[in-house]
């Protein structure tokens, strides 16, 4: 399918250098009852730099807003190695229709920079919440990363498909939006 996603920000030239990545990493079965999202932040920074701040599963409050803490479950296996089964204790910020949030990690793919998480539990309403986040490079004049992050959630009941996708669309927006600042000010500081 030749079509480029709208809303995503990049031209068709652009998109043409993802659809791979799109196809192999950010495509659901989305079930009945169930919304799924695609979203894009063109960052100025190299992708290494970018992908070192999204990989960190321990620690995701250096590039999401609300969160308040976030512990890992020890792992005596892993000690302090991040690999797939990990799970992290998530607690936000009041305010929000939600308090704490179960984690596992899904995928960490530190050679094609791609990372995936599962929320397994918690108080708060998106059950079933399925996320891959992508670090890729775009070719072209200058440094520019592009960061794919796309989701499947089931609808809560007595919510639209809608308003289920703008809520986690606003927080995904927000967190790349602070995903983008935060590397372009590491980017600016290593050329200082
Ligand atoms: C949409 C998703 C996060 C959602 C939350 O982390 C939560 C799991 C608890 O607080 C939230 C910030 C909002 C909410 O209601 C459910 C984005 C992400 O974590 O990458």
């Amino acid at each position: 399918d030749g079509e480029v996603p709208a809303g995503l920000g990049l031209t068709a030239a652009e998109y043409e250098q993802l659809r791979s990545t799109v196809e192999a990493h950010h495509r659901y079965a989305v079930g009945a009852g169930q919304c799924s999202s695609l979203l894009a932040q063109r960052i100025h920074a190299p992708p290494a730099a970018v992908w070192a701040i999204v990989r960190r599963f321990d620690c995701p409050q250096v590039y999401k807003h609300f969160i308040r803490s976030c512990a890992l479950r020890p792992d005596p296996e892993a000690g302090d190695n991040l690999r797939p089964g990990r799970l992290r204790e998530v607690s936000v910020i009041s305010g929000l229709p939600a308090s704490t949030s179960t984690e596992r990690l899904d995928l960490l793919d530190d050679a094609a920079r791609v990372f995936g998480f599962s929320i397994t539990g918690g108080e708060h309403r998106l059950r079933n919440y399925r996320s891959v986040t992508t670090v890729n490079e775009l070719a072209g004049p200058g440094i520019c990363t592009v960061v794919l992050e796309s989701y499947v959630v089931d609808v809560p009941d007595g919510n639209t498909e809608d308003d289920t996708r703008l809520f986690a669309d606003t927080v995904i927006r927000l967190n790349l939006q602070k995903l983008k600042s935060v590397a372009e000010a590491n980017a600016a500081a290593a050329a200082a």
